[in-house]
């Protein structure tokens, strides 16, 4: 894999250099809420702004079905690009038709330019290579060099991910080879027990990676979303929580699979449920009810682990040497469904072990709480991405950037 200093090093002045970032950071009433993906991709855009390159950056940020929507513009985000690379941004309001080469050929050496949210073309992620290969030649015509940073969508076969860098020379930014550097870490060395917290809402993705997991920890704590599958699947009532139907066959293998193999999957033994999802602008007391987890009330929700769970969690936590963690054990962004969340990253500040933080929300949700950053081995933009990393997959958007 070719490297930016590389790059830097063949000289990038004037040339339009393409940065597939992701800028898919938490809104909330409109605003963002935590920056920690955009802070994570400076390193990359600064250099080559530096270096004298017309920078062009792009992401998604949500999932819009394919066609502009304004609840998930990408405006926010470059605004705040701007104000902590403390230069002027130029924005394209379209991803690649003319308003996107106006703000392309509008650069000089060194500025940059955002352009708008790559998921609003239903090319971005579809799955007919056609589509996406079509998509991949306009954003191609916006560029000369294409640099991958983008490490949280790198398990994406996506347009921008996977088919754009085939039709420019490519290179690696800052991000990836730093979480690339700390994951490989974790697939070559891992020190032992090894346990992976899974929660978050993400349910379908990420319950595809215990299949692998399971080889790999020794102990799989499950939160969040995740967890009303695997209560559904041993036979309990999980009301209208968060629920993977077409999984449960699968999930009572993993059950299974885990109590032959001697690996630990470890369930909540009570649940904070309540009759709907929060408010999440106003926040209003939400007054959740403490249920044993094999004792939920039809009808209710469950949105965190249980105070006994967190205590349960904490202390299967705590002769960790190694510990991976992706997904909120609950609603973190209300105040009454955060507590799970907290525990298990006091848990981690705790540990002796080395500890990763990773996923999109759960990086922010460990900031938004106020944990010190430094307190954590490494908290990595990806989620999603670092676990199929971890599962030993080839990533579209890591593999697109091999020579
Ligand atoms: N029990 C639950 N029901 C619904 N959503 C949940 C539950 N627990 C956690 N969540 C939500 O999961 C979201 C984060 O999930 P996900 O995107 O998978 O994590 P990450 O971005 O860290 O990979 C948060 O917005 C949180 O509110
Ligand atoms: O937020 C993301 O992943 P994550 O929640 O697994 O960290 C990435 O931006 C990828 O987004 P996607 O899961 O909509 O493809």
């Amino acid at each position: 894999m070719k490297t930016i200093d590389e790059l830097l090093a063949e000289g990038v002045d004037g040339k339009r250099v393409f940065v597939r970032a992701d800028l898919n950071v938490p809104m909330a009433d409109g605003l963002i809420t935590d920056d920690g993906r955009i802070r994570a991709v400076l390193p990359t855009v600064k250099a080559l702004a530096d270096a004298g390159a017309k920078v062009v950056v792009a992401s998604h940020l949500g999932r819009p079905k394919g066609a502009p929507d304004p609840k998930f513009s990408l405006l926010q985000a470059a605004e705040r690009l701007g104000e902590l690379l403390d230069a002027p941004i130029a924005f394209a309001q379209d991803t690649v038709g003319p308003a996107a080469h106006d703000a392309v050929n509008g650069l000089q050496p060194g500025q940059v330019a955002v352009i708008e949210n790559l998921r609003f073309n239903a090319g971005e992620t579809s799955k007919d290579d056609t589509e996406r290969g079509e998509f991949a030649d306009q954003l191609a015509a916006l560029a000369d060099v294409y640099v991958g940073d983008g490490f949280g969508a790198v398990h994406r076969k996506h347009a921008s991910v996977y088919d754009l860098p085939a039709r420019l020379p490519h290179y690696a930014g800052y991000l990836i080879a730093t979480e690339v550097g700390v994951l490989k870490k974790l697939t070559e060395d891992v020190q032992r027990p090894y346990v992976v917290v899974l929660g978050g809402a993400k349910v379908s993705d990420k319950l595809a990676v215990i299949d692998q997991l399971l080889g790999k920890a020794d102990r799989i704590l499950v939160g969040g979303g995740m967890v009303y599958t695997f209560l559904k699947a041993k036979g309990y009532e999980v009301g209208s929580s968060l629920l993977q139907e077409d999984q449960l066959a699968t999930v009572t293998e993993y059950l299974e699979r885990a109590e032959k193999t001697g690996v630990e999957i470890v369930l909540p033994v009570d649940t904070l449920v309540a009759p709907e999802f929060p408010d999440l602008s106003g926040k209003a007391p939400a007054n959740p009810g403490t249920v044993a987890a094999d004792a939920m009330p039809a009808g209710q929700m469950g949105l965190d682990i249980g105070p006994e769970t967190s205590k349960l969690y904490a202390s299967k936590l705590a002769d960790a040497a190694t510990v991976f963690w992706n997904g909120p054990m609950g609603v973190f962004e209300h105040p009454d469904y955060a507590a799970g969340t907290r525990a298990v990253a006091q848990a981690l500040v705790e540990s002796k072990g080395f500890t990763v933080v990773g996923g999109g929300d759960s990086a922010a949700a460990v900031r938004i709480l106020g944990f010190d950053e430094n307190a954590f081995g490494h908290i990595s933009t990806g989620g999603g991405a670092s676990l199929e990393y971890l599962e030993g997959k080839t990533l579209p958007g890591l593999a697109a950037l091999e020579d």
